[in-house]
């Protein structure tokens, strides 16, 4: 009898399974199912390679033009459905929420890696609603009230080592929210993991069998690192809240508010739960990715537009329906460039994945789509879609921390707009590039910040001087 070694059975399994799957959808095309349009496909591959796993958003974005709202990839074992319009997606993520909701499984980084437990990798279930429970305790609009005097202090220091130290502006803002080095290598590694097609056994689903390959395989090496380093992550900085919370020193954190607010009710497993949810936050927004790079963002379009800055006193939250411009600065810095332009769900066998980049770039019938236009938010004649409808995602899924977020991107470039201007390098221009992980954050370019004036100067040290953080 043949004996085959088993890699060589798995290959065969995998490329047996691929033809079959394959030819399943070409027939399925051929009998005239009303598959929606994609580019053209071929035999055993189908069209599922015209996405490209390195910034796909671009190209979805010119086959959106050629094929129209919504798109189909198929082939070595997935199924990609594109919504391409803010209808296709609400009829399908929010009007039917409970089936769209679950998330594609990441072997490497979600189950070798163990980052599957924390809520963003979560399939839809009991775990997942536990853990958004939490965060809806810690991060529900009314709860984010009690941070806000740390976030204006935030803002404040870090207005504080921009003044002293303008030209290092790229840094200061993870120095700012403590972004170890161990936080930041991290993130990283998490970025680029879960990027989808990043690794073979999560772009080809028979490739998961992999996993069972001996542990000197060197992708189990790179997982068990992965591994140790995620759990660091979570558990340092919650050990850390709890020491701190023993002799009562510790700083409003989401880790502070659930182990000191009353148990929620009907959740066991607390402190393990408790752990992933604020690690979940840190890593997803908190820790300071996103935010982080949407600030840099709005810094570099400042530097390229250094017309439309202005202001007259350091700002906090509660001003913010007093200025109507810097929303709309807000907006357009939202819009201008996704910083997380992919998020995806699952459901019966097919990744959905609402096109935020070609909704971004919709055209308002006035201004153009791809330029930086703030006052196309305060234009009455027009009504371009607001971005935090759809920069933080849809449905059940949407981010549990945009209300925290919109604070801290408020004041955070209410206190920059208020105290420096930005202004283009002395030399050469700045050319917009962005990195190639999940949160897509701008690569490092060069621009001058100075205080407005010496008044200002004197303002930012003297506020900085106040904080307790
Ligand atoms: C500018 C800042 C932010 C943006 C643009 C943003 C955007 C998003 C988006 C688009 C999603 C949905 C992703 C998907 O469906 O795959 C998401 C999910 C999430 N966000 Fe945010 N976010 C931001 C800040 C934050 C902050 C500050 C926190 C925590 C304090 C946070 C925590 C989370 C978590 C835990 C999820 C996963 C939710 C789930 O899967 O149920 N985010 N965010």
């Amino acid at each position: 009898m043949l004996q085959l070694n088993p890699l060589a059975a798995m290959v065969l399994a995998a490329v047996s399974g691929l033809w079959l799957l394959s030819r399943r959808r070409w027939k399925s095309r051929a009998q005239g199912n009303p598959l929606p349009p994609g580019p053209p496909s071929k035999l055993l591959i189908g069209n599922i390679l015209h996405v490209s796993p390195k910034q796909p958003w671009f190209k979805l974005y010119e086959y959106k033009k050629q094929y129209g709202d919504l798109v189909f990839f198929y082939g070595l074992g997935n199924n990609v459905l594109v919504l391409n319009t803010m209808e296709a997606v609400s009829d399908l993520l929010d009007k039917r929420g409970n089936i769209y909701s679950h998330r594609p499984e990441f072997t490497v980084v979600g189950e070798l890696m163990a980052l599957g437990q924390s809520m963003p990798l979560l399939p839809y279930g009991n775990e997942w609603r536990a853990h958004r429970k939490l965060a809806h305790v810690a991060l529900s609009p009314g709860a984010v009230k009690q941070y806000h005097e740390l976030q204006e202090d935030l803002a404040a220091l870090l207005n504080k080592a921009i003044l002293n130290k303008p030209e290092e502006f790229f840094s200061h803002y993870i120095a700012q929210v403590q972004l170890s080095i161990l936080a930041h290598e991290t993130m990283d590694m998490i970025g680029k993991a879960t990027v989808p097609g990043a690794y073979l056994a999560d772009l080809i689903p028979i490739c998961k069998l992999l996993k069972h390959l001996p542990s000197w395989f060197p992708f189990h090496k790179e997982a068990r690192l992965g591994r140790a380093m995620i759990d660091e992550f979570v558990t340092k900085p919650y050990e850390h809240v709890k020491h701190d919370l023993s002799v009562g020193e510790a700083k409003p954190s989401l880790t502070q508010r659930l182990l000191s607010s009353e148990k929620v009710e009907g959740l066991d497993n607390y402190e393990h739960r408790v752990k992933w949810t604020a690690g979940a936050s840190a890593m997803y927004g908190a820790g300071g990715e996103t935010t982080y790079s949407t600030v840099l963002l709005y810094i570099m379009l400042m530097a390229m537009h250094p017309e439309i800055q202005s202001a007259d006193r350091l700002p906090v939250i509660a001003d913010r329906s007093q200025m109507p411009y810097l929303p709309a600065v807000t907006k357009e810095t939202m819009r201008w460039h996704l910083i997380l332009p992919l998020n995806d769900v699952y459901f019966k066998g097919t990744t959905v994945l609402p096109n935020v980049w070609a909704i971004a770039l919709e055209s308002d019938g006035k201004y153009d789509p791809e330029s930086f236009i703030p006052k196309r938010f305060l234009d009455s004649s027009i009504q371009p879609i607001d971005p935090n409808l759809y920069a933080f995602g849809f449905g059940r899924r949407i981010c549990p921390g945009q209300y925290l977020a919109q604070n801290s991107l408020f004041v955070i470039m209410a206190n920059l707009a208020s105290a420096f201007d930005i202004f283009p390098p002395a030399e050469g221009k700045i050319e917009p590039s962005f990195g190639p992980n999940l949160v897509s954050y701008p690569e490092p370019f060069k621009c001058i910040i100075k205080p407005r004036s010496a008044s200002k100067a004197t303002l930012v040290e003297s506020r900085a001087g106040q904080c307790n953080v």
